[in-house]
């Protein structure tokens, strides 16, 4: 795309509880980094959680070309959601603790790189996704995903060993659900350790739950895990740092635009990481090429 003749308005969004770099002030790092030939930056700052949707479709509407999340996945996801429908693309610099969509997107987790890359776009568009109509970007999840989420939204931790430490002491008391699967024509029924929807192929910090997942192709990723012992749960954790989950007889995978999954005990869920709610009955839909975006994407997106 070639350079506009005047600069364009970039709308930052922060999220000041996002991540584990709080260290670092991000509106300097912009005065320092971003090409003001090309962006005329504005800054906000959220004030609570769930501020980020109404402030980046308010900046579409009042003209700006671009809306950056400065945050993790939590805030991506907010201001993605409010940008939907309205032509203004989105922008990442990337300060949370997993930056799932960010590292698939290519974007560089070092903001000076990260800011450069804004400074000379490549806009692509990518699929979007909802669970129960709740929009998500990257991954949403039922069963242990979900539980983990909903643990995790009680914890002041932040990080990958918090993370960790959850996981396996969460592990420890789950119980795997009784549901049905319906997907292209047929019904799956078992205990699922898991379903996991991917519209992109990682949960963040490079945990690839879908390592084929293209954000571009029109279609989600279905992660299903069936019963898992310590051993598997070990083989599994192996495999989604590996990406060898995709070759594991522990995980099943199948492409789709839309999927139905009905339980008899409500189960947790989340979208994009953030625990959404219990539910027994749900639906994920896929809505292709729903969103613009800054990115570094590859030959396979
Ligand atoms: N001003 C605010 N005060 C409190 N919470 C906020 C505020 N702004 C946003 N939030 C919430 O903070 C939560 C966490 O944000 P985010 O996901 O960006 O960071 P993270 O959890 O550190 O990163 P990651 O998701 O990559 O692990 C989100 O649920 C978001 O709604």
């Amino acid at each position: 795309m070639e350079k506009p003749t005047a600069p364009e308005k970039a709308f930052f969004i922060l999220n000041p509880k996002s991540g584990v770099r709080n260290n670092i002030s991000v509106p300097d790092l912009i005065a320092q980094h971003l090409d003001t030939s090309r962006w005329t930056p504005e800054l906000v700052f959220t004030q609570y959680a769930g501020h980020a949707p109404d402030l980046a479709r308010q900046a579409a509407e009042d003209g700006a070309r671009l809306v950056v999340a400065v945050g993790g996945d939590g805030t991506v996801n907010e201001v993605a959601r409010g940008l939907k429908g309205t032509s203004a693309a989105l922008g990442i610099l990337p300060k949370g603790s997993g930056n799932g969509l960010a590292r698939h997107l290519g974007i560089p987790l070092a903001l000076p790189q990260a800011l450069a890359l804004l400074n000379r776009p490549t806009f692509h568009r990518i699929d979007s996704c909802a669970i129960n109509g709740h929009p998500f970007f990257c991954t949403a999840g039922i069963g242990f995903d979900g539980l983990v989420s909903s643990v995790f939204a009680k914890s002041t931790k932040r990080g990958l060993s918090s993370y960790v430490q959850l996981v396996v002491r969460e592990f420890r008391s789950f119980k795997a659900q009784e549901a049905t699967v319906s997907i292209n024509g047929r019904s799956l029924s078992s205990e699922f350790f898991v379903v996991a929807f991917a519209n992109a192929s990682q949960y963040g910090n490079n945990a690839y739950i879908a390592p084929m997942a293209n954000i571009q192709d029109g279609l989600m990723d279905v992660c299903l895990i069936r019963h898992v012992g310590v051993a598997e749960a070990i083989q599994l954790g192996y495999g989604l740092m590996t990406k060898q989950i995709a070759h594991s007889s522990l995980a099943e995978f199948h492409t789709c635009a839309t999927v139905r999954v009905q339980s008899e005990e409500p189960q947790y869920f989340h979208a994009d990481g953030e625990f959404i709610g219990q539910a027994t009955e749900f639906e994920v839909q896929l809505f292709p090429e729903s969103l613009e975006v800054i990115a570094s994407l590859g030959a396979k997106a």
